[in-house]
């Protein structure tokens, strides 16, 4: 895929794929095919890969990115049909409505399964004891497909049983593990370990759409920085000067690279994520807009250069529709998920770049904001800590994550004054 700037595209809906590995069937809670019981499985997990945190070739694409389609609603159409179009990877099946078989074939599995728990040999022995168990017709509910609003392409699976697959990386992992403990764990998705899908390992959490009807979905970089300082020192230390990053700042500001990165036409990673930084609301206010998708299958990610507080306000009036109560909602919760951070022990004791709110809401008023992406939170050295409000100065490792919250909850309070 390629970026062209300005234009919002479709967001890309996908489906899960195939559950033919033992040790997955295992690990997801919910639907199982009756016939594959009788399989005696290992319920090992996988074993760990290394880090996949640099898994995308830099030449992908996000998602649901500038990709130079119409925004237009149409685009929900467009959207159906790449789910449709596709077979393993790409299957409509996490929209039940779609996958009769679902229903039909599988039972409920280790449903006392919560976030967290360890998947053990025990919980298999517990699980075979309920495999006549059928859950009621009406406990199945209706999903929207799942969709992606920005990120890397290709990070993500589904499963019918409302959970992510996210391509593993060892560092989110060890968050997720920490989170489940926290006082954050109402504020991130449920994680239920590493699975693997045709030899990839994945970490498994909830599908935060999962209970929402055509959702609203918008992210949120948080942070006036969004690399890591370790990123800038293996910069200085081996540069690796990037093509496509060099493509994709030309792409919005054709006059933006200096004279030596033209002549090379590559600019250093570290580079291109300040110069974004500026470009955007990230350096002056602490956070940016990523992406939003709205219900009608419209999505914009041509938010680079949104900066100003009133090009926020006005996109977040677009986001909900002018509609006053969920934006009360999402004030609430943000001033919630401030306090909470401002007690936890897993936010004191970590550096937290590159992690995204991610707001949904759907017509029915339903509203909420969790905290994504941790793949490039690390833990400090011990008894380091981080106020998360100072400003940054290499070697300090501030990240501004509560210096953007501050900012994001005045805008909120601000809007709603203002109506
Ligand atoms: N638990 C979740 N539930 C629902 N949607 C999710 C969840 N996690 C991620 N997403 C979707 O996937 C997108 C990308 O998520 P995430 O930031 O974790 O991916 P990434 O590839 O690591 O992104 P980045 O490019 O910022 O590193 C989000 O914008 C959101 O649309
Ligand atoms: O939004 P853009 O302009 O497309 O830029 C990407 C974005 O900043 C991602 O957060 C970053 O991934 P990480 O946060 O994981 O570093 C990625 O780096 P990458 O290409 O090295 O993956 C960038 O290309």
């Amino acid at each position: 895929m390629t970026k062209t700037p300005d234009t919002p595209a479709p967001c890309v809906g996908m489906g899960e794929t195939q559950h033919s590995h033992p040790e997955e069937l295992l690990s997801r809670r919910a639907r199982v095919a009756v016939p594959e019981l009788v399989v005696t499985c290992e319920c090992e997990q996988s074993p760990r890969g290394p880090c996949s945190c640099s898994h995308r070739n830099p030449d992908e694409e996000s998602i649901c990115s500038d990709s130079g389609l119409s925004g237009s609603p149409a685009s929900s159409l467009a959207l159906r049909k790449l789910s449709n179009s596709s077979s393993s990877g790409l299957s409509p099946a996490s929209s039940f409505e779609e996958c009769e078989e679902d229903l039909l074939g599988y039972v409920d599995f280790n449903v006392n399964q919560s976030p967290g728990e360890a998947l053990t040999t025990d919980l298999w022995k517990k699980s075979k004891n309920m495999v006549n168990w059928s859950p009621p017709p009406e406990t199945v509910k209706k999903r929207s497909p799942w969709v992606q609003v920005v990120g890397h392409a290709g990070n993500f699976q589904t499963d019918s049983d409302g959970r992510l697959l996210k391509k593993y990386c060892e560092s989110e992992q060890q968050c997720f593990l920490q989170l489940m403990s926290d006082s954050l764990r109402p504020f991130v998705p449920g994680y239920y370990g590493v699975t693997q899908r045709d030899e990839q390992d994945y970490n498994l959490m909830d599908d935060l759409l999962a209970d929402f009807d055509s959702p609203c979905i918008m992210d949120c970089k948080m942070g006036s920085r969004t690399y890591l300082e370790e990123e800038l020192k293996k910069a200085r230390e081996c540069p690796q000067p990037r093509k496509d990053m060099y493509e994709k700042m030309i792409a919005v500001d054709p006059e933006a690279p200096t004279e030596e990165e033209r002549l090379q036409q590559a600019v250093l990673k570290t580079r291109y994520m300040q110069w974004r930084e500026t470009l955007s609301s990230t350096a002056t206010l602490g956070f940016r807009i990523e992406g939003i998708k709205k219900s009608d299958g419209t999505c914009n990610t041509n938010f680079k250069r949104t900066k100003c507080k009133d090009e926020v306000v006005q996109a977040l009036e677009d986001f909900v529709d002018n509609n006053m109560l969920i934006l009360r909602s999402y004030q609430q919760r943000l001033q919630e998920l401030r306090d909470i951070l401002e007690k936890s022990d897993f936010f004191k004791a970590h550096e937290v770049v590159g992690s995204s709110l991610l707001f949904v809401h759907d017509v029915t008023g339903k509203a909420g904001i969790w905290m994504i992406d941790f793949g490039k939170t690390v833990p400090m050295t011990p008894p380091l800590t981080l106020d998360h409000r100072s400003p940054w100065l290499e070697g300090n490792r501030e990240d501004g994550y509560l210096w953007g919250l501050d900012n994001f909850i005045d805008i909120l309070t601000t809007m709603l004054q203002e109506k």
